[in-house]
């Protein structure tokens, strides 16, 4: 089983989308594949069109007692699995920051090892103690980035911190998402991303109204819009990750 944490420090690059079309791909791939919605806004729950849980999810995990297996539900995709946001989320990271642990998550995330192949962790924006938690669960990190130079300074500043952390570049799979080929910015960052940082994927993401749609038709974009240019990006996207993670 691999773990992949979908994250960033900052919010609204497309880690929401990044985590549904992901997982959706790696499913329809016939990976038997979880995405586990971390993220108290319940975003990734609402496009598989499942209720998030009101409360008690966290604690348990992070007294390392909670059995995540029976709060797994089964969405509207074959071998795709959520598990639901839950608005206890909210004080999971002050639970986790008094107990100075860091396993929580992996440990949580063992006993289903032998249930799926990949596991996707939408991460809410932050660098907190769940960070720490998600940085110790994932063998790989998809950080999705728009292409500005506000964003790729937050992906510096996420980088020194992996870096006193010894989390391996390896390890980091940044891509370039709601890029605007008319814009000249979105254009050069397009080159020269690539050219400063190794690890970058090759493949971006578009800004496409067919993702914003999402929120409407509550699914993945190639259920729905499967010839778009949106849609194939993700499925390269899917092929570039899934190579490099093995
Ligand atoms: N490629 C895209 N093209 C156009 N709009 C997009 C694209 N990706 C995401 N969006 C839109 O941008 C907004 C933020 O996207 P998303 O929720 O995926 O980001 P996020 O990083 O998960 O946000 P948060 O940090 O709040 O969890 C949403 O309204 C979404 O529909």
């Amino acid at each position: 089983m691999k773990v992949l944490a979908i994250h960033n420090i900052k919010g609204g690059v497309g880690k929401t989308a990044a985590a549904v079309n992901l997982a959706y791909e790696a499913a329809g791939a016939g990976a038997r594949t979880l995405v586990w919605d971390l993220d108290p806004q319940a975003a990734t729950s609402f496009y598989f069109r499942i209720k998030p849980k009101v409360k008690g999810g966290g604690k348990g995990i992070v007294k390392g007692k909670t059995e995540l297996d029976d709060r797994i539900k089964g969405t509207d995709f074959d071998n795709l699995d959520l598990m639901p946001a839950d608005f206890s989320y909210r004080e999971f990271d002050a639970q986790l920051d008094a107990t100075d642990k860091t396993n929580r998550l992996a440990k949580a995330l063992k006993p289903l090892a032998s249930q799926y192949d990949f596991v996707f962790l939408d991460c809410p924006p932050s660098i907190s103690h769940l960070s720490e938690n998600v940085f110790a669960a994932a063998h790989g990190l998809v950080i999705p980035l728009l292409p500005t130079t506000l964003s790729l300074r937050t992906y510096d500043q996420l980088c020194r911190f992996l870096d006193e952390r010894r989390i391996s570049p390896k390890r980091r799979l940044p891509f370039l998402s709601m890029i605007d080929r008319r814009k000249t910015l979105h254009r050069d960052v397009m080159t020269s991303f690539p050219a400063q940082h190794k690890e970058a994927l090759a493949t971006g993401i578009p800004y496409s109204s067919v993702v914003e749609r999402m929120g409407l038709e509550r699914a993945p974009v190639r259920a729905f819009a499967p010839r778009s240019a949106a849609a194939r990006a993700f499925a390269d996207l899917w092929d570039e990750i899934a190579t490099r993670v093995g």
